[in-house]
């Protein structure tokens, strides 16, 4: 029985002050529910969102990780500077580091890795294809090709452990969202990749999110699809109320 888990990714919005301010609005509108929730937020914001959320089970992530631990790379984090603020999730591989920051396969490949051999943080590995791809019906071709490299010598235990987002490019932060058929359809077919790869029960326990114009209005339609267990909320999870309709939805 998989647990519906909706997560915010906040990209690079919101400031210290406005993340504080998100979090108390959020705290009084959250009840415990059956819904897994967490907000993935920009670095700086990671210790203020542990603080705020302590005592609750919302849990919180980072965006990206470096699959060394230390080192000259400028502008990077390490894995262990994630576990000390203590991190619950780390987004892997969204489209938005593979368009502008040059990643690929391989460095997600290693950051899986590292994530998974060393932490106990659950990576939200990001795959979806672009209109261009979509348009030329190539989309299933392309999220195999995704997902068998990204996931290249992961064992099926720890795969299971994983969440993995579709976001199909073309629905991001356009308010056009693929239809719930085409969402699930697509999430069904990464589950068959799953099983494909390794096994039946690890493609039951695997959690698999929909993202791309996620908002109140189509949630309910979207996690009622069967194969989809849950959503990685953009826009929509910058606005306390918004997002906490989703998690009801
Ligand atoms: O990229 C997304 C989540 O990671 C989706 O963003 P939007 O919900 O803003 O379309």
């Amino acid at each position: 029985m998989r647990i519906p888990f909706i997560a915010g990714n906040w990209k690079m919005f919101k400031t210290k002050k406005e993340a504080k301010e998100f979090a108390e609005e959020f705290r009084t509108l959250y009840k415990d529910t059956d819904v897994r929730t967490a907000i993935c937020a920009p670095f700086t914001q990671l210790d203020t969102l542990k603080e705020a959320f302590a005592g609750t089970s919302i849990g919180v992530g980072a965006q990206n990780v470096h699959f060394e631990d230390e080192g000259a790379f400028t502008g990077e984090i390490s894995l262990p500077m994630l576990k000390e603020i203590g991190v619950d999730y780390c987004v892997i591989g969204h489209s938005e580091r593979r368009q502008y920051f040059n990643e690929t396969d391989e460095t997600v490949n290693l950051k899986l890795k590292k994530l998974l051999n060393e932490s106990d943080i659950v990576p939200i590995l990001c795959v979806g294809e672009n209109l261009e791809q979509r348009e030329a019906g190539s989309e299933k071709e392309i999220v195999e090709g995704q997902i068998r490299a990204d996931l290249a010598g992961i064992s099926a235990d720890k795969v299971a452990s994983m969440v993995i987002a579709y976001e199909p490019i073309w629905a991001i932060g356009t308010g056009k969202t693929a239809t719930p058929e085409q969402a699930g359809e697509m999430c069904a077919v990464i589950r068959g990749i799953i099983e494909e790869l390794y096994d039946e029960d690890t493609c039951d326990r695997v959690i698999i999110q929909y993202g791309g114009s996620v908002k109140p209005e189509n949630a309910t339609e979207i996690m009622n699809m069967d194969e989809i267990d849950g959503a990685l909320v953009g826009g929509a999870s910058l606005i306390p109320q918004k997002f906490m309709d989703i998690i009801n939805f």
